[in-house]
């Protein structure tokens, strides 16, 4: 199965490479931090991680890229690309995509103030991609608690495993269009300041503004902290999926116990992530090693 030393021998350059790679991409926008987290947790979601997310269109491809989840929403691909292609140049058809967003998630965390964590590797890329999956087991921001639950209970998965990754939502932005209804619901579980304040920027009708961004943490949206969790006590969490998380049911206590205990919330994301790496990979001879990210060799 995976193990951290897998390119010990074969690319012993490979960790450093894709390291440099990311951080020039991050200290270049510091919100592609967040966008490649997501990448990492939209590949493994969908037939485990392989790097099926990266796959274009092709005569023999339909692209994951355009299911609702990821359609004008998921970034970073050109990132992910460049680090292939730096570690290409150092080793050719050795590193697969699938363990480049791996590593890229774990650099992108430890950049931006989060935990980091020893990566597992051996993961080779899928030669398909499925949008039917894709769209069935990611989750959207109008899922309910328990739906939640079951597609991460899917993956083997636990709420506290569902929790703490989301509190990935730390970092990043979220499109006026995901949480419109939210801050014009005029519910009882969102803060009334917070509401207004978001309304400012995200017209009430549609599709005016739907591309215009919000923070997912409106405290320290470029550092990863817990300050998420705490902002769902408040009921300021942006996504209904996010309060949701807080709002009654079984994981509360958890998000109360990561909004006191930022260290048990860091061990317990890096923990998760390793778990959430360890979706389904194809090891072995299955698969393949692709030289562009993209596309099937
Ligand atoms: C619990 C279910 C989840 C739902 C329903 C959800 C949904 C969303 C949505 C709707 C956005 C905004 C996308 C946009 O407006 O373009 C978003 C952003 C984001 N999500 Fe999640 N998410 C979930 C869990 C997770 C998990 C488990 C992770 C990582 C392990 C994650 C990482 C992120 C990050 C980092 C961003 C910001 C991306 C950026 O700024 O480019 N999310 N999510
Ligand atoms: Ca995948
Ligand atoms: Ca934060």
């Amino acid at each position: 199965q995976l193990s951290s030393t897998f390119y010990a021998e074969t690319c012993p350059n490979a960790l450093s490479t894709i390291r440099t790679s990311i951080r020039s991409a991050i200290a270049r926008e510091r919100r592609m931090a967040a966008s490649l987290i997501r990448l990492h947790f939209h590949d493994c979601f969908v037939q485990g991680c392989d790097a099926s997310i990266l796959l274009d269109n092709s005569p023999s491809i339909t692209s994951e890229k355009f299911v609702v989840q990821n359609n004008n929403s998921v970034r970073g691909f050109e990132v992910i690309e460049q680090a292939k292609s730096a570690v290409e140049n150092v080793c050719p058809g050795v590193v697969s995509c699938a363990d480049i967003l791996a590593v890229a998630a774990r650099d992108a965390s430890e950049y931006v103030g989060g935990p980091s964590w020893t990566v597992r590797l051996g993961r080779r890329d899928s030669t398909n991609a499925s949008p039917g999956l894709a769209s069935r087991d990611l989750p959207r921001f109008t899922d309910g608690l328990q739906s939640l639950i079951d597609l991460f209970g899917n993956k083997g998965l636990t709420e506290r495993d569902m929790v703490a990754l989301s509190g990935s939502h730390t970092i990043g932005q979220a499109q006026c269009v995901t949480f419109r209804d939210r801050i014009y619901s005029n519910g009882s579980d969102i803060d009334v300041g917070f509401a207004s304040t978001r309304r400012r920027n995200c017209p009430a009708t549609s599709p005016n503004g739907n591309g215009n961004l919000a923070p997912l943490d409106l405290v320290t949206p470029n550092s990863f902290d817990n300050n998420y969790f705490r902002n769902l006590l408040q009921r300021r969490g942006l996504l209904q999926s996010d309060q949701v998380l807080f709002s009654g049911g079984s994981t509360d206590s958890i998000v109360n116990e990561y909004s006191r205990n930022p260290s048990t919330f860091s061990s317990d994301f890096a923990s998760a992530m390793v778990k959430m790496g360890d979706i389904e990979p194809l090891t072995g001879s299955a698969g393949i090693i692709r030289s562009i990210c993209s596309r099937v060799n």
